[in-house]
């Protein structure tokens, strides 16, 4: 995929702000154990998704979720983990306004039912979250969204489109003071609707998705490693998503949607959807904004962009990369549930990462 003229001699090096991720599976128990080092390494925090089983949805169960993942990665360590709240249709506006105030919720996750893994307590009907819409609206609380539509006649691959013109414009014109970030986009309509917006609508973009198209899942022989939602899309998309990540505009930023799965439960019949990338992630990224000829955006992307949407303020610590020869990494971990692959970006990483 690399541009000859674009890349860089080898002892190159750029330091950046560290890093956050603004989409982000932990998982609980083993899992979490497992998988909380390979993103605490370099990544200064992350927006911790909600949807364990049963999911993350009061205040209460936030707090006792990040006190699980201070147990094993101490508070103060250096990783900062921002808990979400599962929005149901029971969700209460006042507890949701009360983890926003008591700093233990940092955004609220909206999964329409049966979108993806573990979203069966999702929202069916959008009138029966109004209130709890408005309320952080009022706040300036921001909602994540898993945007794909679930109806069945919608093709797969046109699930996102879909979910843009049906339910979020809707949705944005109803609250515009709402903050929203659409997750993991894979399209170019989302990469545009997102440019096309005024205020108040970011959108995070995966490691994997500008890496892989769909044909890195089903040409040849199926891929389940792969296989995520939303579903990789056609090369065209996988171009744009390129282009907006590179280009430094404030409304993009980076969610890799690491989400582990252990191969037991990858390599079924009907496997799990979900790339686990936390442990190579930063180095896949350098490839990428290297090929394009931008690894000097990176920052931009990876550090600066999500913490400017979310009213934070940039990581003080900083990450350096070097170019060197391609770095090895397990091609999977150990787990207490089994193995979970590392995603194969299918070509070396030459950028190490020292923190
Ligand atoms: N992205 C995925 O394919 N899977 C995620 C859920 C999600 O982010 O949609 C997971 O929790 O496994
Ligand atoms: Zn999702
Ligand atoms: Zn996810």
């Amino acid at each position: 995929m690399a541009q000859l003229d674009t890349l860089l001699p080898t002892g190159s090096e750029i330091t950046l702000r560290k890093p956050d991720d603004w989409h982000l599976h932990l998982r609980d128990g083993a899992m979490l154990a497992a998988v909380l080092p390979e993103t605490a390494r370099h990544f200064g925090r992350a927006i911790v998704m909600p949807n364990l089983v049963p999911p993350v949805v009061t205040a209460a169960q936030a707090a006792a979720y990040r006190d699980r993942i201070y147990a094993i990665w101490p508070q103060g360590a250096g990783f900062t983990p921002l808990m979400t709240l599962y929005l149901t249709e029971e969700t209460d506006p006042e507890d949701v306004a009360h983890a926003h105030a008591a700093g233990i919720a940092t955004a609220v996750k909206l999964y329409p039912a049966g979108a993806t893994t573990n979203s069966a307590s999702g929202v069916r009907d959008f009138a029966k979250v109004r209130p709890v819409l408005e309320k952080m609206a009022e706040i300036g609380m921001p909602l994540c969204v898993h945007g794909e539509v679930t109806d069945h006649s919608v093709d797969i691959f046109d699930r996102e489109a879909v979910f843009i013109d049906k339910v979020l414009k809707p949705l944005r014109k109803k609250t515009p003071d709402l903050k929203v970030v659409m997750e993991h986009v894979t399209t170019q309509d989302a990469v545009d609707y997102v440019r096309d917006s005024k205020k108040n609508l970011a959108a995070t973009i995966t490691t994997h998705h500008l890496i892989i198209n769909r044909n890195h899942i089903l040409a040849g022989g199926i891929k389940p490693h792969y296989y995520c939602l939303p579903v990789a899309k056609r090369e065209k998309h996988r171009v744009a998503l390129v282009q907006a990540a590179v280009s430094g505009d404030p409304r993009f930023f980076l969610g890799t949607d690491s989400a582990p799965h252990t191969d037991a439960n990858k390599l079924l019949p009907c496997g799990c959807a979900g790339v686990f990338s936390a442990t190579n992630t930063i180095s896949c990224l350098a490839e990428v904004f290297e090929a394009a000829g931008k690894l000097k955006a990176l920052e931009a992307f990876a550090a600066l962009n999500g913490p400017k949407f979310y009213g934070l303020k940039p990581n003080d610590e900083t990450i350096t990369l070097t170019k060197g020869d391609p770095i090895s990494y397990p091609t999977r971990i150990e787990t207490g549930d089994g193995p979970v692959t590392v995603f194969d970006p299918g070509f070396p990483l030459h950028w190490h990462v020292a923190v």
